[in-house]
């Protein structure tokens, strides 16, 4: 049985500001590399086999942080797609290959695309648009912020991806690592728990919480 296990990167320094992020490559806070020392105290028993990481800095460090710790010992080493997913594979020897583990980043699972709200202060928008509003574009399905990402456009991204890279891996018996973002992996929990565009808008993903699911019979289920 393998094991998949999405973590929200730990907390950055506009998470703790409150501030719209979106593609705006922030890292993490103390309380963030705090959050990510203890996923990786939890995870630290799980023999990991890849790690997949967006391409903004705060999912990384999270990844790189909660791997530091993994009993297994291995070395994780960065794999750039370059958007040529063909090209990744093995690239090391084989001897050097047992000792490592790769982290592949890439795109895809970048956090959605905020627009015009990246770097505004989120009580402040509230206050300014109604709690309503605000409340629409940060949770429901198909209605973007002004010209951002709705989590519909980021599904269309981070489905296909999961489903040629990440579940391939689970298929061939791996287990997997995703280090992404609070609607990167909301899209992603929609498509493995089937949600409903009304069940989505109170699904929410703590900053630097495992979750762990199996995969049998073509299933994943959280444990
Ligand atoms: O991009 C951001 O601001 C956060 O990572 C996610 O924000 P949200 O909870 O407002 O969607």
């Amino acid at each position: 049985m393998a094991k998949l296990v999405l973590v929200r990167h730990g907390q950055s320094l506009w998470n703790k500001k409150n501030v719209f992020t979106g593609w705006v490559d922030v890292p993490l806070s103390t309380v963030g590399i705090e959050e990510a020392l203890k996923a990786g105290e939890t995870l630290a028993d799980v023999e990991f086999d890849a790690v997949y990481t967006s391409v903004q800095v705060r999912a990384l460090e999270t990844a790189m942080i909660a791997m530091a710790q993994n009993k297994s010992e291995k070395t994780p080493v960065v794999i750039h797609s370059d958007g040529k997913m063909s090209e990744w594979g093995v690239i090391y020897s084989e001897e050097m290959n047992k000792n490592i583990i790769p982290v592949y980043r890439d795109w895809h699972l970048n956090e959605r695309y905020y627009g015009e709200l990246q770097g505004m202060n989120k009580a402040e928008t509230a206050k300014t648009y109604g709690d309503e509003q605000v409340h629409i574009w940060r949770r429901s399905y198909d209605v973007p912020p002004p010209n951002g990402e709705c989590l519909q456009d980021t599904a269309e991204r981070t489905i296909p991806f999961f489903k040629e890279n990440i579940l391939k891996q689970l298929k061939e018996g791996k287990n997997v690592l995703v280090s992404a973002h609070g609607n990167s992996l909301r899209s992603i929990v929609m498509f493995i728990e089937e949600l409903s565009k009304e069940e989505v808008l109170k699904l929410e993903i703590p900053t630097g919480v495992p979750l762990l699911f199996s995969y049998e019979n073509d299933k994943l289920t959280r444990e």
